[in-house]
Parts: structure tokens; sequence; C-alpha cells
């Protein structure tokens, strides 16, 4: 390549596409179950690839497939989410842009099938943050968002899941996890943005009015583009408490690998807190982890059109997306 002196030539790069997705920090998930997990996140993953490939930004990409994994009533975010100590539902969810840090939040909201839409009207209809409860219910009317009856939100599954907790008396400890399927998604745009969302239920048989980390921005994500992007499930009192997400891109922003960020944060919450949980992290290069010190998380990626995908520590799946 002919250059002009003292001109440093520089590779053309194709832009980097990256979606990662996960599905909770699970416990033990039953085989027949495992097969539609999986499904479920290679298709969120496959659905928020597809948008960036489509031209939609990091922020379309995550909301897409945070959307898919909430319509899924195997994970614990709106269609499934897990029941109150009262049998009802109150779901948290937040989003956030990396290119201006601008971000949207709402908690114990009900009677939506999708909180991160609303998180994301928040961000980009509001000159606030941060909605919660009825005032989010309400706003989610002004903006013509159906009303959908809390049953149709409840399955049979998470009906059990209720009655099998209040039967054990189980107090939540932060080292045993007992529910699974929160959801989350970071992305990179092929603009350099990063984005995240995470979507939740919560932690079953929580009193009324428990607001976990998912919708706090820090906590339950982060992203900024001049570092990267995390997307957290796990013990929420111990995620808030270490602000998790963005401790993980602490450590990027001194200089660790993706792999080491979300060691070295993790680690400190379970040496810590004695809390388990995992995270997904993109970085503004495209590098990325999925990290947990619960049982199991299921997560999918997608990068350069190939998908992987798992759910246990020593299984990952390969496969090409047709393009
Ligand atoms: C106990 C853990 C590992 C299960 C995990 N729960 C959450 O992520 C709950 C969410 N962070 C909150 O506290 O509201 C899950 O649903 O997969």
């Amino acid at each position: 390549m002919a250059c002009a002196r003292g001109s440093v030539a520089q590779p053309v790069r194709a832009p980097i596409e990256v979606v990662v997705v996960h599905g909770g920090g699970a416990s033990n998930i039953s085989a027949n179950r495992k097969e539609l997990v999986r499904e479920g996140i290679a298709r969120a993953a496959t659905e928020g690839y597809k948008i960036l490939k489509a031209g939609g930004s990091a922020v379309d990409a995550v909301e897409g497939a945070v959307t898919v994994l909430e319509n899924d009533p195997e994970f614990n975010a709106g269609y499934g989410s897990v029941l109150n100590v009262n049998g009802d539902i109150e779901m948290d969810a937040s989003i956030m842009d990396g290119k201006d840090l601008s971000a949207g939040a709402v908690s114990a909201v009900r009677c939506i099938a999708n909180p991160v839409k609303l998180a994301r009207l928040v961000m980009e209809k509001t000159p606030h943050c941060f909605l919660t409860g009825h005032g989010a219910e309400k706003f989610a009317e002004n903006m013509g968002i159906p009303q959908v009856p809390v049953e149709k939100l409840i399955t049979e599954r998470t009906k059990k899941h209720l009655e099998k907790e209040k039967l054990e008396k189980g107090a939540q400890k932060a080292d045993c996890p007992k529910n699974s399927g929160t959801v989350g998604a970071v992305a990179l745009d092929c603009r350099g943005n990063l984005a995240y969302a995470t979507s939740t239920g919560g932690i079953v048989n929580k009193m009324v009015g428990r607001v976990g980390d998912s919708p706090c921005i820090g906590a339950g994500g982060y992203a900024d583009n001049n570092l990267g992007a995390v997307s957290t499930t796990g013990h929420g009192e111990s995620i808030l408490k270490v602000n998790l997400a963005r401790l993980a891109l602490f450590h990027v922003e001194q200089g660790k690998t993706v792999e080491e960020a979300a060691e070295l944060a993790l680690g400190y919450m379970k040496s810590k807190l004695k809390g388990l949980g995992g995270l997904i992290l993109v970085n503004k290069t495209g590098d990325w982890v999925a990290k947990w010190t619960s049982a199991s998380m299921p997560w999918a990626a997608v990068k350069n059109g190939k998908l992987q995908a798992g759910i246990d520590l020593c299984e990952t799946k390969t496969r090409d997306l047709p393009c």
C-alpha cells in the first residue's frame, strides 16, 4: 500500500457488530426446560443482531432482544415474571444509550407486556430517568401502551413457584439463588454505539414495593461508548450494594480485559457479600464476555454472523446464522 511519507497505514476494518444476551442466573433448570430456554435465548440474540444488520442502533437491538425474552414465558420478565408475596407481579426494567449516557427506567410496574419499551419511552419522551409504580403506569397509558390484565402475565409455573417458596419459607439468601430468568442484552452497533437493557420480575415472594437492581443505572446495567456496555443478573440487593455493572466497567477503564473485569467485579460481590450473579459485557472494540458465579446462566452472543450460546460452564455451541 502506498502511503504518504510520515503517515501510518491504517488497515481498513469493517465495523464490528455484536449482540450478547442473558437469561438470568439460574440454579437448576430441568432438562425439558433447558431446551426451551436455549431456544429462547438464541432467538433473542438473533433478533438483536438482525436489527443491527438492518441498520438499527445498539439501543434498538437491546430493546428488540429483551422484548423477545419478555414475551417468552420461560423467562422472569414480562409474561412469566415471578410473583410477589401477594401473588401479584411488579416488574423492573432499564435501558441506556452509551452515546450520550441517556437512560430510562421503570420499577414496580404492573399490567404491561413490555417494561423495556416503557423504559425506552421514559428515556426518550420525558426529562427524567426513572418512573415508578403508579406514575409509570399513568405515563404508559398516556403513551398509548395497552393495559394487560395481570392474570395474563401469570403462568402455571410462576404460581407453583410462589407456592413452593412459601411452603419452604425460604428467606432469600444471597448465596442460595432460587429463581431464574431475569433477562438482559448489550450491543455494539456499526457506528460504535453501545447500549444495554435489563428486565425482570424480581425475586419470588418479594415484599410489595421491593425494587431490585435491574432498573438501577450502574447496578442492573451501564453503557458508555468510551468503555463498554453491561447487563447484570443475580441477587439484587448485593448487586445494588456493589454497583455491579459500573464496577465491571471501572475495571475496563483501568485497562483490564473484559474477562478480567467481569471476574474482578463478580469476585468482589461474592467475597464481600456472598452475593451470586452474572453479567454480560461488550467493550468498545467488540470484545465480549458472559460470566457468572451462580450455578449457570443462559447466554447467547452473535458477532460476525456467528451465534454462540450456552447455559452451563462447560458447554458452548456455535453455529453460523443464515445471512
Ligand atoms: C437469584 C438470581 C441468581 C436469579 C436471577 N434473579 C435476578 O436477576 C433478580 C434481579 N436481579 C433482582 O434482584 O430483582 C434471575 O431471575 O435469573
